[in-house]
Parts: structure tokens; C-alpha cells; sequence
């Protein structure tokens, strides 16, 4: 990767890259965009075949928390690291202490959360050595765990979807394809088994699978037969560039709305969709419940405050739906575009000179 037009491309502002060889820790932070504010963003830990892989990982997430953060009207900006290893069997206390540090050392221009392979404990370990972190235990006045709310901004935008697909925002008796049942998809599924939906799932992990089926009368397929099922909704709540060349052709479900980041393996998998007229709830304005609710710690959690903000996807999803429909274009590109005015327009106030920002007549 040639690494500095890849980040000109994109207009990144940093990668850091962190390495603790008493601990293993391995972790690359990137930083997309910051000027709504720090960038905010979780920590994913993962086997990825390469290092360059990684780093491809993190840049196309952090780029993604940028835009989820605009278009949820936070004022924070993108960023996101990778923990490089396997979260079952590589971790230990010092290297979440350690990578504690290195945030600390970005004097807040990133906070950090729960991201795949990550977990509540491991963000109390990088509590003890920085500020800079969400989604830490309730015993520190935190919010938790994100995963519980993402799935109900999923829920509440998945009915969004469904009322501009079917005139109805019930989903009662729809049947609804789960790729993933972890942690945002249990919870998801409960909520839509709790309406009457019928869902269908699947997963690598096969007593999650086993738990939807007991739990929730779900009906279990191969990994590679999910996406062809007889559903009205794809939920796609595992891992990126699920909805591509391969996918899509498979496809009879008329709404596609689940929690994974980067679900479109490239725009061009977007523009598809929307010919096909399958409508596509943008994947981080649909998942951004959960950094809603961590974001909501940087005030002094209040968690009736953050369900309220979490319930707004509802109308923000209705927002680009209808951006989509005025202008003609895939949804992806209206939220796009919803987040990039946000930025454009709070750049321009910035722009303003403020005596206590570096400048001739500051004091040296
Ligand atoms: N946890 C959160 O609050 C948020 C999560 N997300 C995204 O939602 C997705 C799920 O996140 P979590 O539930 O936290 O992660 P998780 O790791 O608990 O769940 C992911 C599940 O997908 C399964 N999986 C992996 N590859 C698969 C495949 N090829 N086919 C079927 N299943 C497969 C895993 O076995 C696991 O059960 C991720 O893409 C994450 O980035 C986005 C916003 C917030
Ligand atoms: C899990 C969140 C708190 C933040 C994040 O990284 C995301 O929304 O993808």
C-alpha cells in the first residue's frame, strides 16, 4: 500500500502505530477526521491475515466513525484502532494497560470503546491508565457494554426500513434473515422475536446459532445460505463487504438493515441495490446506537437521555430515505452526503479566529 496517497485519498489525519513487545500488544489507531470534535471510535480485535490487512481494517472503519458520528449529530470526529490477535487466546491485562497508555499519550484527540473481540473488562483495563475511554463498567458511572443499544437502534431502524418497503413499520409475521448472532444480533433478535417476527440465522459460532433456536424459535442455515432465504429482511450483522458481486444475485429479501460496518463491498454494490430497488437502511446510521450511547458519557451518562438519541435513527433513516427520493440517488450516498454537509458546514464555523489557537499574537 503506498501509504500516504492511500491516506490523501481519503484525507486521513494519522495512524498511530503502537507496539508492546512485553504484553504482545500490536495496534494500529487511525484517525480519519476530527473536525466535529475528538475522534470516537471502538477497538476491534482480530486475526487478520496481514498486517497490511489490519491497517486496511482500521482505516476503512475509522473513516466510517466520521461519517456514523456527523450523520448521528454528534460532535465528535472518526477514528477506530485494531488490536491485531486472537481475542480468545491473546489477550492479557498489560496489553490493554499498555494500550491504555499509548491513547493516553493522543492527549484526547481519540477515545476509544467496545468494538468485535473487545469487552467491557478490557476497557476497565485501559480505564486504569486513561480518561479517553467509553463503554466502561456502570461502577464508574459508565454506560457499559454498547452492544445491548446498538441492537435497538438497529430494531427501531429496521421498522423505518420496513415502513418505506412494505407501508408498515410492523414486523410482525416478517420474516428476517440474521447473519452473525452475537452480541448486537442476540439482542436484535429478541427484540423482533418480542414483535413476532420469524427469523432465520446463522453463524460460525454454533452455540450462538443453538441459542437463537432455544431462545427464540429461530430457524438455523449454512453460512453461505443465508443470503438466499425466502426473507422480507436481510440483517447482515457480522463482519464488512458482505453485500457484493457473489451476494446480491442471491438476494430476495426487499430490505437490507443490520448492524455491520462497511456492509458494501465497494459504492458500486450500493448503486446495485438501489436499481434493484431493495432498500438499503445505510450501515452507520443504523448502527450508530451504540456510539450514541457512549458518546453520551462524555456529558455524564444519562441513559434515558441516550435511549431518546438512540430513537432518533428512526427519523434519520426517514431523513435519507427521502433525501434518496428527492435527489434520485442510492441511500448510501444521501447519507453521505447528509454527513458531509454536516462537516462542511461546522468546518466554516471553526474557520473563525479564536485568540486561544496558535497564532501570532498568542504567547510563545
Ligand atoms: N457492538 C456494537 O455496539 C457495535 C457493533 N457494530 C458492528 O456490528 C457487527 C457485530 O458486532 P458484535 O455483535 O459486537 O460482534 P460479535 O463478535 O459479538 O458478533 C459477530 C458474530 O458474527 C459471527 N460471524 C463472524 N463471521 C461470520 C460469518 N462469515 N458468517 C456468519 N457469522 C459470522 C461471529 O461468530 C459472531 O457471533 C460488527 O460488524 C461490528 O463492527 C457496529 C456498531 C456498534
Ligand atoms: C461500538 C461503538 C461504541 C463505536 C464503534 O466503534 C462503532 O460504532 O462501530
Amino acid at each position: 500500500m503506498e501509504l500516504f496517497k492511500y491516506m490523501e485519498s481519503a484525507d486521513y489525519e494519522q495512524i498511530v502505530l503502537c507496539q508492546d513487545k512485553n504484553s504482545g500488544l500490536k495496534a494500529i489507531i487511525a484517525i480519519h477526521d476530527t473536525t466535529l470534535g475528538p475522534a470516537l471510535g471502538g477497538t476491534r480485535m482480530w486475526t487478520y491475515a496481514s498486517e497490511e490487512d489490519a491497517l486496511e481494517d482500521a482505516l476503512r472503519l475509522a473513516k466510517g466513525m466520521t461519517y456514523k458520528n456527523a450523520a448521528a449529530g454528534l460532535n465528535l470526529g472518526g477514528g477506530k484502532t485494531v488490536i491485531i490477535g486472537n481475542p480468545k487466546t491473546d489477550k492479557n491485562d498489560e496489553m490493554f494497560r499498555a494500550f491504555g497508555r499509548f491513547i493516553e499519550g493522543l492527549n484526547g484527540r481519540y477515545i476509544t470503546a467496545e468494538d468485535v473481540g473487545t469487552t467491557e473488562e478490557d476497557m476497565d483495563l485501559i480505564h486504569l491508565e486513561t480518561n479517553y475511554v467509553t463503554g466502561v463498567s456502570a461502577e464508574f458511572g459508565s454506560s457499559g457494554n454498547p452492544s445491548p443499544i446498538t441492537a435497538y437502534g438497529i430494531y427501531v431502524g429496521m421498522k423505518a426500513a420496513a415502513k418505506e418497503a412494505f407501508g408498515t413499520d410492523s414486523l410482525e409475521g416478517k420474516v428476517i434473515a440474521v447473519q452473525g448472532v452475537g452480541n448486537v444480533a442476540y439482542t436484535l433478535c429478541k427484540h423482533l422475536h418480542e414483535e413476532g417476527a420469524k427469523l432465520i440465522v446463522t453463524d460460525i459460532n454454533k452455540e450462538s446459532v443453538q441459542r437463537a433456536v432455544d431462545d427464540f424459535g429461530a430457524k438455523a442455515v449454512g453460512i453461505d445460505e443465508i443470503y438466499s432465504q425466502e426473507a422480507d429482511i436481510f440483517a447482515p450483522c457480522a463482519l464488512g463487504a458482505v453485500i457484493n458481486d457473489e451476494t446480491i444475485p442471491q438476494l430476495k429479501a426487499k430490505v437490507i438493515a443490520g448492524s455491520a460496518n462497511n456492509q458494501l463491498k465497494d459504492p458500486a454494490h450500493g448503486d446495485k441495490i438501489h436499481e434493484l430497488g431493495i432498500v438499503y437502511a445505510p450501515d452507520y446510521v443504523i448502527n450508530s446506537g451504540g456510539v450514541i450511547n457512549v458518546a453520551d458519557e462524555l456529558d455524564g451518562y444519562n441513559r434515558e437521555r441516550a435511549i431518546k438519541r438512540v430513537e432518533g435513527i428512526y427519523g434519520t433513516i426517514e431523513k435519507i430515505f427521502a433525501i434518496s427520493k428527492r435527489d434520485g440517488i442510492p441511500t448510501y450516498v444521501a447519507a453521505d452526503r447528509l454527513a458531509e454537509e454536516r462537516i462542511a458546514r461546522v468546518a466554516k464555523t471553526r474557520s473563525t479566529f479564536l485568540q486561544n489557537e496558535k497564532s501570532v499574537l498568542s504567547k510563545r
